[in-house]
């Protein structure tokens, strides 16, 4: 059940356009609306304090594959519809609050990535309100499309992830955000996935795809890059270090950086604080051509002393990651084997026999360490 909604909570028209001089917002941005009361949903499922996630990436950079590694974690079924929403976590897409069509843009020469293309506004005041325990109704972007579609009803939730090109632009959003996570894709490892999905699924051409990383380049340097630099954690993929002058970017190099500062506690490898180099192929785990090969230390990123876990190169057996996994610590694990039971889950999912596999696991089990931190409840392991 919604209880009254208010337009333009706290004296904001989200009408309006916005500062920077963009041209006029979507008509649907002005239907948007916020519950005035707490929604009966908290009550209803429980709900005490529902924690906000920010996931960045620029497009085709994995966040969706991650997110699904994340809600397994949490025990979360979620809906098909536009916007998953689960018994227990939603993930919102900020391209939603993108405030003109397709067609706008391109009218009026800027690129989805460009802050003048979205309403932070709105954007702010639904994640505020979400975090108050308030519905909302949010507009849609319409991937198919190209358009704006009407409003559609988000109740909180325990867990909130907002994800898209720039959940911690805006400061009053970074400082709603109880968790924030950046996926930092070089070059080559971006342009490989965004072939592969966009030929194979959105029926683009390889000019097409290349074209439009280029024309995206400087609004995502200027904009949604520099996201990255104080963040919980960061998981950057890059080409593999193992295979001279690699071509085929399948082999991929994966470094998880944990900001020290971070409530929850660093992963870390045998030692924590030192810096190790571990080449486990052998007896124990089972390496194809060309390897793995394991990093851990700590190290600076941008302002930030971080610790650095990296993997390259691939697993050939999943079920002995549970050798990997007696060597980790700290990992928010519940039991022994439940990361390695994470990664049999889902098998074929993209990244499974690489780092990425191994760290979006890792991550999301920080995500559920933190979860618990905040609201001082337990969740109980997926073993589903
Ligand atoms: N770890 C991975 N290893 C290999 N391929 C991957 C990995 N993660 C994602 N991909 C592939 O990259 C493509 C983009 O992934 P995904 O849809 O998750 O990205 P996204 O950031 O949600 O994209 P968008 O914002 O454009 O919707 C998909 O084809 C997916 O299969
Ligand atoms: O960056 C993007 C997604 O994160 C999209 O490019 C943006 O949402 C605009 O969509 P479209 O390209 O379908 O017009």
């Amino acid at each position: 059940m919604v209880s009254a909604f208010v337009t333009g909570a706290a004296g904001v028209r989200f009408g309006a356009a916005p500062a920077h001089g963009a041209p006029a917002l979507s008509p649907h941005h002005a239907d948007a609306k916020i519950s005035a009361d707490v929604s009966p949903v908290m009550a209803a499922n429980n709900i005490e304090r529902p924690m906000i996630i920010g996931v960045a990436a620029d497009s085709g950079c994995g966040k969706s594959t991650f997110l699904r590694r994340v809600s397994g974690i949490f025990g979360t079924k979620v809906s098909q519809g536009h916007t998953p929403q689960g018994d227990f976590m939603t993930v919102i897409c900020l391209d939603d609050f993108h405030t003109q069509d397709r067609k706008g843009r391109a009218a009026a020469k800027v690129t989805a990535l460009d802050p003048a293309a979205n309403n932070f506004e709105l954007m702010y005041q639904m994640c505020k309100a979400l975090k108050e325990g308030k519905s909302i109704m949010k507009p849609i972007y319409n991937h198919e499309t190209g358009e704006i579609d009407p409003p559609e009803l988000i109740t909180p939730n325990h867990v909130v992830v907002v994800e898209g090109l720039h959940p911690m632009y805006d400061a009053r959003m970074k400082e709603l955000l109880d968790f924030t996570v950046y996926l930092d894709l070089s070059d080559e490892v971006k342009i490989a996935w965004k072939i592969q999905r966009d030929m194979a699924e959105r029926g683009h051409t390889l000019d097409n795809i290349l074209a439009s990383i280029e024309s995206r380049r400087p609004d995502f340097e200027a904009y949604v890059d520099p996201q990255k630099r104080d963040v919980d954690m960061v998981m950057q993929i890059l080409p593999t270090n193992l295979i001279p002058d690699d071509t085929e970017k399948k082999v991929l190099r994966v470094r998880m950086l944990q900001k020290e500062e971070t409530a929850v506690d660093a992963v870390y490898l045998y030692d924590e604080g030192s810096t190790i180099d571990w080449v486990p192929c052998g007896k124990k785990l089972t390496c194809g051509y060309p390897g793995i090969k394991f990093h851990y230390g700590p190290d600076t990123y941008f302002d930030n002393e971080v610790s650095v876990l990296e993997v390259d190169g691939n697993f050939a057996k999943l079920e002995e990651m549970i050798y990997v996994e007696t060597h980790l610590n700290n990992t928010s694990t519940k039991f022994y084997g439940e990361m390695t039971q994470q990664l049999l889950k889902n098998p074929n999912a993209p990244g499974s026999t690489n780092g990425t596999g191994l760290c979006q696991v890792l991550i999301a089990l920080k995500m559920r360490e933190m979860y618990e931190k905040i609201t001082g409840r337990k969740v109980l392991p997926n073993a589903a």
